[in-house]
């Protein structure tokens, strides 16, 4: 029996509902497949967690997380409580940098039985491999001066091994599939980080002689993303442009409630940790209208991740044909709740269809 130790934190608004979703989903797929066991410990930290404790998560918290095989994650934020911006770089951004995850890989593909915004999805299958420790979300720059007079300065942080191991990551990923690896530029607007973003990938790409390359500026990107996303397989971008990029393939696949996440730790020091690509959806939080599938599907990137790739396959199938069956919730055009689709999901790991 293969055991594993996650890190569970629901997180924030519908957080708290999904992760409890794919929890019971993943019980159920351990006791039909009956050879892995996924040990749980749940943490609540949060922004709820900050109004008692004013922190999102304890001093020590990434000491009590280090030991964990992988890190479970459902969506940080509830600004009506705390500051956005305080409460994902004091939890999220938190562990993806204590934890050196520098990368983010973000899959979107067409679904059977979806209908995505798109009149002709033509079967488009990319992933986005997004740097996940630098770029446009650093912590340096300041404000100063105050009332019209006032300045905010952010600096970009480009450095070469980040930049480098993004790249290298999405070149090895482009190798095992159709092997073709698009970088997201703006070398014509942004002068220095972005020529610099240029020559590494022109770097990078050498020892990879056999993968056909693209560079496009992220504004013509961001267009081909909706007008031919079927010429997408690996794209590479920045934080901010990967961040920008999975939103719009969530939404190509119909709704950004199915799409999942990992942030991999590629130094093999720290957990990994998977957390779909949505947030806390405080407009709908409590109502019982939360999509559990992109929860779901990080699930099952865990399982990959974690080596169990029969269940991995398994959880994949039954995402697949709960959706082809047409138990969706609201945000896909469906009446299901978050309980239809879990039930649904159960139904099929419990049914011949598994065997
Ligand atoms: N990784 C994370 O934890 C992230 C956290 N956030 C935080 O989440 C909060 C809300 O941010 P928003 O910009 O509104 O983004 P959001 O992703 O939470 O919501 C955007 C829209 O998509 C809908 N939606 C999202 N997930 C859904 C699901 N599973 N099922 C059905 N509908 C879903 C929401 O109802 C909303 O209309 C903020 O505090 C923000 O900072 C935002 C993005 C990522
Ligand atoms: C914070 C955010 O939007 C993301 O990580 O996707
Ligand atoms: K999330
Ligand atoms: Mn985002």
């Amino acid at each position: 029996m293969n055991t594993y130790t996650i890190a569970s934190i629901a997180g924030d608004g519908i957080g708290k509902e999904v992760v409890p979703a794919a929890w019971r989903v993943l019980k159920t797929l351990e006791r039909v497949q009956g050879d892995f066991e996924l040990h749980v410990t749940e943490f609540p930290w949060s922004c709820d967690y900050y109004i008692e404790h004013g922190r999102m998560m304890p001093e020590d918290g990434l000491e009590q997380l280090e030991a964990f095989d992988a890190v479970f994650l459902g969506a940080v934020g509830h600004p009506d409580l705390v500051p956005d911006h305080i409460s994902l770089w004091g939890l999220l951004i938190n562990i993806r940098r204590g934890f050196d995850q520098q990368i983010n890989v973000r899959p979107s593909r067409q679904f059977e039985g979806l209908s995505s915004p798109l009149a002709n999805p033509n079967q488009f299958n990319l992933m986005v491999v997004r740097e996940n420790s630098e770029g446009e979300y650093s912590e340096v720059g300041g404000r100063m001066y105050s009332g019209e007079d006032e300045i905010a300065i952010q600096n970009n942080v480009f450095s070469k091994k980040a930049v480098k191991a993004v790249m290298e990551y999405a070149f090895q990923l482009g190798k095992d599939r159709s092997g073709h690896v698009t970088s997201a530029t703006k070398s014509n607007g942004i002068v220095f980080s972005m020529p610099f973003w240029d020559e590494v990938f022109n770097e990078v790409k050498e020892n990879y002689p056999g993968i056909d390359t693209r560079s496009e500026h992220i504004d013509a990107l961001a267009a081909a993303f909706v007008t031919k996303p079927e010429t997408m397989d690996v794209v590479v971008g920045s934080n901010l442009f990967g961040d920008i990029l999975t939103d719009i393939g969530a939404a190509l696949m119909g709704s950004i409630g199915i799409a999942p996440a990992a942030n991999i730790n590629i130094n093999g020091k720290y957990p990994s940790m998977f957390e779909p690509v949505h947030g806390s959806a405080p407009d709908i939080e409590g109502q019982g209208l939360a999509n559990p599938i992109g929860q779901l599907w990080t699930a099952q990137m865990m399982l990959e991740h974690l080596g169990e790739s029969t269940a991995a396959q398994t959880l994949m199938n039954a995402i697949e044909y709960v959706i082809k069956q047409g138990t969706v919730t609201k945000d896909l055009g469906g009446d299901a709740s978050t309980e239809n689709v879990v039930k649904a999901v159960e139904e099929y790991l419990t049914s011949e269809n598994t065997k």
